[in-house]
This record gives C-alpha cells, structure tokens and sequence, in this order.
C-alpha cells in the first residue's frame, strides 16, 4: 500500500486543484478515481488506531529523548564548569607548591659504580636524603647540600618525579629552565635523555608535556627547534641543508632581544610536531642531548632542558689544540654560569650576566635582575620554625596537587561519557572549520622571524669579529651611539577575543610571565654567551659552550579562544584538518612540518642517514656502566620563572631556600679534590657489540679526541654515505654516544 499510497499522495494537490476549477474533468471515470483514492487514504479503524498509537509513542520518544540531551546538556555544562574550578585550584595549588619548594632547585645524582672502578673511592662519600657528605682528608668531610640527593640505585622515574610538577607547570605557562651539570661521564645524558628502555627527564618531560596538554582545555601547538652552541657559534641543526651546504658552513644564528624583553633567535627553523612520537622521530634522528622549549602565546613561556658540556679541568684533561681550546670555552662558560648564580643568589648589586651594561644581555639583566634576586634566598636565614610550616605546607599542597588532579580526571572521564552518550542521541558533533590555529601561532612567528632578520642585517656589520650571538642588542647599540636599532616591526597581531581571567591565578599565570619569562629562558643563551664574553677577550681563544639545545615552542589558546566551540578538541584534530593550510602558511613563516622537514632532509641526500646513526649509536646496555673512578655526582638545576603568589591562606616566606652559587662553588671544589685524588680517566670505550677496546694509553683514549660538535656529527650522519672506514672511525673515536 505504501508505494501506491505514496504515488496517489504525490498527486493529491493536482487532483485537489481539479476538483476546485476543472469541472470538465468530473467524468465517471475521474470520480471513480478519487474515490478510489479516498478509500485508499482512509484508514480502517484499527489502522487509525495504531497510526494514533504510533504517533505518541513519537511524541513520547522525542520527549523523552529531548530531555535526555536537555539534561546531558545541562551536566556538561555544570561539569566544565567544575571542571574549569577544579583546574585553577590545582594549577594555584602546584604553582604555590613549586614557590614554596623554591624556584631554584638543586638536585644531584651519584651513578653506580662500575665494577672496575676502585674500592677504595667508594668510601669517599656518603649521603642522605639531601646531602652529600665528601671525605677531603683524613679527618675532614665536606658537607654538599641539595634540595633532593639521589644516590646510585634511584631511577629514572625517581629523578622525574622530582622535575614533573616544574614541566607541568610550564603549560600554566611559566619559564622553566632545566639543565644536568656535571663532568664527563657523570650521567648527564643518561640522566637527561637516558635510553630506550629507560627514558631521562626530556622524552618524559615531552610526554607528559603532549599529555597534559590533550587533556587540557586550551589548544596546543608545539614547535620543535634544535640548536648547537659550540665555539662560539649557535647552529641551527634542523636548517634544509644539502650537500653543497653543508652544516659545517651554516651560518652562525644571532640572539635578538626585542623591546618587549623577548629573546629570539633569528631564522631558528621551528617545525611543528603533534605528538611524543613525533618528537621521538627527531631524537631518533638526531641522537642529541639537548633543550626544550616551551612557548605559550603572548606570555611566551619557555621550557628548556639542557646538558651541558662536561665540566672536567683542562689540567686534568691534557687536552691540546682544538680540544683545549673548546675545553677552556666550556669551562670559562660554566664558570661564568657559577657566577652568575652566585651574583643572584647572594644578591650581589651586579649580576655578571655579561662584562658592561651595554651588551646582548641588557635586557635579560634588567627584566630578570629583580625577579631572580627576590626568588633567592639563602636556606639558613630561615628560623627552624617557618622552615617546619614551609615544610608541612609543602606536604599538604603536593596531597592538594595529587587530589586536584585526580579529580580533574574523574570529571574528565565522566565528561567524555555523556559527550559520547550525547553523540549517540543526536548524531556526532560538527567539525570544526573555523578556527584557524596556524596563522594565530605563525603570524606571530612570521613577525618574529622578519624582524629577526631585519635586525640581523644590522647587526651584522656590528663587530664582526665577535660570534654573532654575542652581537649587542639593538638597545644597547642605541645606547652607545651605534644607532643600529631598529624597532621591531609592528606586530600584525591576529584578531583574538578578549581573554577571560576567571582567577587571579590564572590571570598571573598568564601575564606575568611576560614580565618574568626573559630571565629564565634567555638566560641559558645569555649565560652562554656572557660567559664567553670577558674571555674571548681577555684571552683572545675562542668561545665555546658545549651545551645543544631542543625547543619545543608551545602555543596555548586561551580558553576563550575556544570556547567559542564549545567543545574540547585537542590540536591534534584540529591539525588533522587543517594541517595543509597550516603547513603552507608555516612554511612560509619559518615553521615547517615534521613530515616536510624530514622529506627535506632525505631527498637532500640523507638516505643513508638513519644507518649511519644507528652505527654511530654504541648501544650499551643498562648493565654497562661507564667506567670513571667515581660516580662523580651529575647536579641537576631547575628553575621556574618567578611571581608573586597571593594566596593569602599561606602566610609563610615564600623565598627559595636553595644554596645554589654555593653548590656550584663547592662542586668545583670537588672536582679539584677529585682530579688530585679520586680521579682516573675511562680507560674502555664501549663498542657496539660490548667488546671493550683496550687502548694503550689510557689518558689518550679518554682525551685524545677534539670533543666533536654536534652538528659535526650531525653532518656525518646526514651528508656522509656510510663505510666501513668511517663507520670504524666514528666506533672509535667516540667514546661514548647517546644511545637513541
Ligand atoms: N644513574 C645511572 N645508572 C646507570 N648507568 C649510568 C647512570 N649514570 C650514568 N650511567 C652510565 O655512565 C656512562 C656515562 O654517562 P653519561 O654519558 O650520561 O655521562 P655524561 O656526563 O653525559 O658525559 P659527557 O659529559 O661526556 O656527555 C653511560 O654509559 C651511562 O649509561
């Protein structure tokens, strides 16, 4: 009946109309017609009964199934809402965890011994949970204190527990700055990048830095650089290269400070990755030690982790030519970085960050200067009994900490039970078009990167001798008359709707480190390159700082960006659908996507790269232990950018008690005591199939090689086609490598 029903009542109306005008169609057998049709339509009367029927059970389905969604609308909204309540108090509850811990912290780390390494040096020190206890003669012992100790059977998971909430607390949108200081074969790497199967701070901080930010409600976009120091020089390791052009003769990248106090380095290439493993793709790649780094838009916040090159004395080295050379720059740099935490954490009225006032550093000493000294605080200026509260605070705002985000878990997971229920009942939610994501983070950059070479044109004829991330800025070139300054250009800031502040926190979560950030990021590179400045012409060597560096640039949306959506997708989806628009505006701007990037550099005949990597990769296994006479300890330092925390429940001092300047003076110390009585160099180099090489001279083998740049090795990877001779070159010379 259907079908004919269907077809009738599709010629109802012309039937209808006839009825009303065309009298001439009433013949016998039109009207035998319609009533037929009238038969048809009219139903029976249990028909009329279950059509009746039917239609409520309709009515009653819709209703039903209206005020289902009503009432899952209505508890998502009251769960967001919670939700959003719940993520401030937690992102107060860490910040305020992390002032009262303090802003520097100091951890050190002693490795295992190996079984070759002497008896006797074990008995050298001892320790406790927070200090380090150095026998320096017969009867004397040195005290070393730290904020945490961790002794040769700690994990990795240990050490990373300890720097969690400081990564965390990047994506609130603070300046983190993390680096390993130590002697060569400390356990710096192992403790930075440590191995596949038992991953250091950087791929755990990346990971939880891609799992926070898919659980968190603001969009993300994570940039990757990665960048060398190295005599003087920062290289950018990502820049396209090919064969012609080869790293070796990549240009030198520039520092530029902007009136802002933000630090860029011009031209750095930045690629965009969406997840861990995308990252893991690029440390697998590289097979470098290095720094992260975090930006948040606006606020610009920074994360960087850093291994620094090894600390050892050139007397203990013997090193000559180039290797003493670059020794001497690495030692005056980490020197220069002693003194600079000294300066701040006595509150010296100068802070060493460079040689005069009219420097690269200007900026970074101005806008870090006082934010640093008043973070810092010397532990023993505090009386016992504040100390006992601070302590006692700490305890319950980790439990706050742990709660809060437990309980931001359980909302979460209930929230993406009713959005599932609701898609269920109303079909999947629309996609989402219209917000475009890369041009709010590559607009930026665009500006960045064009008026970083618009600075770099003028300073370039600026002392051209020095290494060109020693340049001064463009304000202190101003200043001294150079009139070099060139102002940056104006931002073409996309259109962004006024941001919400729903708490103090959060509000200084997001403004202050605008004020705060510079110091701490850019102090690394300020470090490195003040470091370097007396030297290079006190002495007339070259500069160096052995220390290479992963970026990670993270754009975060505020909320109201977002919310215009109403809904949480995370910035994977979104690339997702956006990615070849994002990609062609990134690329033109300096950004580039990781596929690209890697294309780039494979069709830029790199082939025979990954090979070659995995050859340069002595793999030595967790048992393996490289040998040193002592486990001399690897000193780990973070530091999170410092403000104000208002939160008037806690009524303590909220100054850091870290003795930093002091531990690091000590640790010189102790590497004198060391290198006269404790230590004796490596004498094994691991291969990759664990056979141990013997060498006849032993001080040859631990120092006879130039310690080679990254890039360089880099570039071997890269450019070179593997053979054996070179792959026998690369297994003996290196004495060790990261095991990526
Ligand atoms: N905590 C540890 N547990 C086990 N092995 C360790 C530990 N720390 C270091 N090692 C091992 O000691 C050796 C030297 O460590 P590592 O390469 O990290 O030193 P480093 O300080 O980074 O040296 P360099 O300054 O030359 O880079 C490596 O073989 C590493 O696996």
């Amino acid at each position: 009946m259907d079908v004919k029903l269907a077809r009738t009542m599709r010629n109802l109306p012309d039937t209808l109309s006839s009825l009303m005008g065309f009298n001439k169609q009433l013949t016998p057998s039109w009207t035998e017609s319609v009533s037929h049709i009238i038969d048809g339509l009219a139903p029976t009367k249990p028909q009329m009964t279950l059509m009746v029927q039917k239609a409520e059970n309709i009515d009653q389905d819709n209703t039903e199934s209206d005020s289902k969604v009503e009432k899952i609308q209505a508890e998502l909204v009251s769960l967001n809402a919670q939700l959003k309540q719940i993520t401030l108090q937690r992102r107060e509850a860490l910040n305020n965890y992390l002032d009262l811990k303090g802003n520097i912290r100091v951890f050190c780390r002693t490795r295992p011994f190996h079984h070759e390494e002497s008896y006797s040096s074990r008995n050298l020190f001892t320790l406790d949970e927070s200090n380090v206890f150095l026998k320096v003669a017969e009867t004397k012992r040195k005290q070393y204190k730290f904020d945490k100790v961790f002794d040769p059977f700690s994990t990795q998971g240990d050490v990373f527990s300890e720097v969690e909430p400081v990564i965390k607390s990047a994506l609130d949108g603070y300046n983190v700055c993390i680096f390993a200081y130590g002697q060569t074969g400390s356990g710096k790497t192992y403790t930075m990048e440590g191995k596949p199967t038992n991953l250091g701070v950087i791929p755990r901080g990346i990971q939880t830095l891609f799992n926070r930010a898919s659980e968190c409600n603001n969009r993300f976009l994570f940039t990757f650089s990665m960048l060398e120091i190295y005599m003087g020089n920062i290289r950018d390791l990502l820049a396209p290269r090919n064969k012609n052009n080869g790293l070796k003769n990549a240009p030198s990248l520039s520092i530029k400070s902007d009136p802002d106090g933000g630090i860029e380095i011009e031209d750095l290439v930045a690629v965009t990755v969406n997840s861990f493993q995308e990252v893991k793709r690029f440390l697998i790649r590289i097979s470098l030690t290095s720094l992260n780094m975090t930006e948040r838009r606006k606020a610009k916040n920074k994360l960087w982790m850093i291994d620094l090159g090894g600390s050892e004395r050139l007397v203990k080295t013997k090193a000559t030519g180039k290797r003493l050379k670059e020794g001497k720059a690495i030692n005056l740099s980490l020197s220069a970085l002693g003194d600079v935490i000294d300066a701040l954490q006595t509150k010296k009225s100068h802070v060493p960050y460079s040689p005069n006032e009219g420097d690269l550093c200007e900026t970074i000493c101005t806008l870090g200067f006082a934010t640093r000294v008043r973070s810092i605080r010397l532990e023993s200026e505090e009386p016992p009994e504040v100390k006992a509260r601070k302590e006692t605070v700490i305890i319950d705002l980790g439990q706050k900490v742990s709660n809060l985000e437990h309980e931001c878990e359980d909302i979460r997971r209930k929230i993406k039970n009713l959005e599932e229920t609701m898609e269920q009942l109303t079909g999947p939610p629309p996609t989402i078009s219209n917000f475009d994501m890369s041009h709010l983070s590559s607009e930026e950059l665009k500006t960045d990167v064009s008026s970083n070479v618009r600075s770099s044109k003028n300073q370039r004829e600026v002392s051209s001798s020095l290494p060109r991330f020693m340049k001064p800025t463009a304000s202190s070139q101003h200043r001294t008359g150079l009139n070099y300054y060139t102002p940056v250009i104006k931002r073409i800031k996309p259109p962004v709707p006024p941001r919400r502040r729903p708490s103090s926190v959060y509000a200084e979560s997001v403004t202050v480190p605008v004020n705060a950030a510079p110091w701490q990021s850019e102090c690394s590179m300020s470090m490195t390159s003040d470091m370097n400045w007396t030297p290079s012409i006190q002495d007339g060597t070259e500069c160096s700082q052995d220390a290479s560096e992963y970026e990670i640039k993270q754009v975060i949306f505020s909320e109201h960006d977002k919310s215009s959506h109403d809904q949480v997708t995370c910035y994977t989806d979104y690339q997702l659908a956006e990615s070849r628009d994002m990609q062609n505006k990134t690329e033109v701007k300096g950004i580039v996507d990781i596929d690209n990037w890697l294309d780039q550099q494979i069709v830029e005949k790199t082939s025979t790269y990954q090979s070659k990597q995995v050859l340069d990769i002595p793999r030595v296994t967790e048992g393996e232990i490289y040998v040193s006479s002592i486990p001399s300890p690897t000193i780990m330092a973070c530091t999170k950018a410092d403000r104000q925390v208002k939160d008037k429940r806690i009524d303590l001092a909220l100054q850091p008690s870290t003795d930093y300047a002091q531990d690091i003076k000590q640790t010189k110390i102790a590497n004198q005591f060391t290198a006269q009585e404790l230590c004796t160099p490596p004498f094994k180099e691991f291969c990759r199939n664990n056979e141990v090489k013997g060498h006849k001279d032993k001080n040859h083998v631990y120092h006879g090689k130039p310690r080679r740049s990254l890039q360089e090795k880099l570039e071997e990877c890269m450019l070179e086609k593997p053979n054996k001779d070179s792959r026998s070159h690369s297994l003996q010379d290196e004495k060790h490598k990261i095991a990526y």
